[in-house]
């Protein structure tokens, strides 16, 4: 049996309406020798917890202004609370699971972003620990990891989960990366009716930026599309969580959401 692989980002948009179905989908490609490696978000549920505690939030091109106090809630909330739910959800499934942050053994090494002056403690990826994650794997484990950083001087960094996903995408040499979100793909709108794209390449990607037909959460996603297409990922297909049977789909078949090539 030939064993594929593939990286999966599940959005927090997206994370509390996940079906039972869609966790016994996971078992079911784990079953059939498809390792699947998952990098989850939870922006809402930061959000909710900040509002809660009464800090201030603002995101700079859906990426978050994070200071210290913002770190400390976004690590509590990643890498507690969502990171064990999926996990918890996962294993009562029958899917066997392991759940850690990019902190754990080193495994999201980063770097401040180039706008860190504005937006604060925000990383960029600079290396993942492939060893790790495979390990996992090869222990017949699906890895699920929080989108914390950390540089060698022990600083933690928030990382959009999109662009920890693409990185672990590039870094595992993975040809297929699935984004699971609230949306059913990249849309446009036609004629006054919105469609779901069903492909779109990168030229038509940053020109839809520029005309705000792609905009706030979405941004970092095409943006983590994009970077991990220059590497060995040959794919990136953008679906919607709530759709029954989608995952299988995107990871079997195709034609379902919008798939985003070279
Ligand atoms: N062209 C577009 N097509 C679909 N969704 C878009 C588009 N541009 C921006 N968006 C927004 O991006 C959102 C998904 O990003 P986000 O809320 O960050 O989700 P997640 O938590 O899954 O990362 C959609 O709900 C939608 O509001
Ligand atoms: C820097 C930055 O914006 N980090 C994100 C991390 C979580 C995330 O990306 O969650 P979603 O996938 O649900 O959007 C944040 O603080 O919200």
């Amino acid at each position: 049996m030939t064993t594929q692989r593939f990286v999966m980002k599940c959005g927090g948009s997206t994370l509390a309406a996940l079906p039972d179905s869609f966790f016994a989908e996971l078992r079911e490609l784990q079953n059939s020798g498809i390792s699947p490696v998952i990098v989850h978000g939870g922006g809402p549920a930061i959000s909710e917890t900040l509002d809660k505690l009464g800090i201030e939030t603002e995101f700079v091109q859906g990426l978050r202004k994070t200071n210290d106090q913002v770190l400390d809630v976004v690590e509590m909330v990643l890498a507690g609370r969502i990171n064990k739910e999926i996990v918890r959800k996962m294993e009562t499934n029958g899917a066997k699971t392991i759940g850690l942050s990019g902190v754990d053994g080193m495994l999201i090494k980063a770097r401040p972003v180039a706008n860190a002056s504005e937006i604060g403690f925000v990383g960029d990826v600079t290396t993942v620990n492939a060893t790790i994650v495979e390990g996992i794997m090869n222990m017949g484990y699906i890895p699920v990891i929080a989108p914390i950083g950390i540089d060698e001087s022990g600083q933690r960094y928030n990382i959009n989960a999109d662009t920890a996903a693409g990185a672990v995408a590039s870094q595992l040499g993975v040809s297929r990366m699935i984004v699971v979100t609230d949306v059913p793909g990249i849309m446009k709108t036609v004629d006054g009716q919105k469609i779901t794209l069903p492909s779109v390449t990168v030229a038509e990607i940053e020109e839809m930026i520029v005309t705000g037909e792609i905009y706030g959460g979405m941004i970092p996603k095409v943006r983590a599309a994009i970077a991990c297409l220059q590497g060995n990922v040959q794919e990136v297909v953008i679906v919607s969580g709530a759709q029954e049977g989608v995952l299988t789909e995107a990871v079997k078949a195709g034609g379902v959401g919008t798939v985003i090539k070279q």
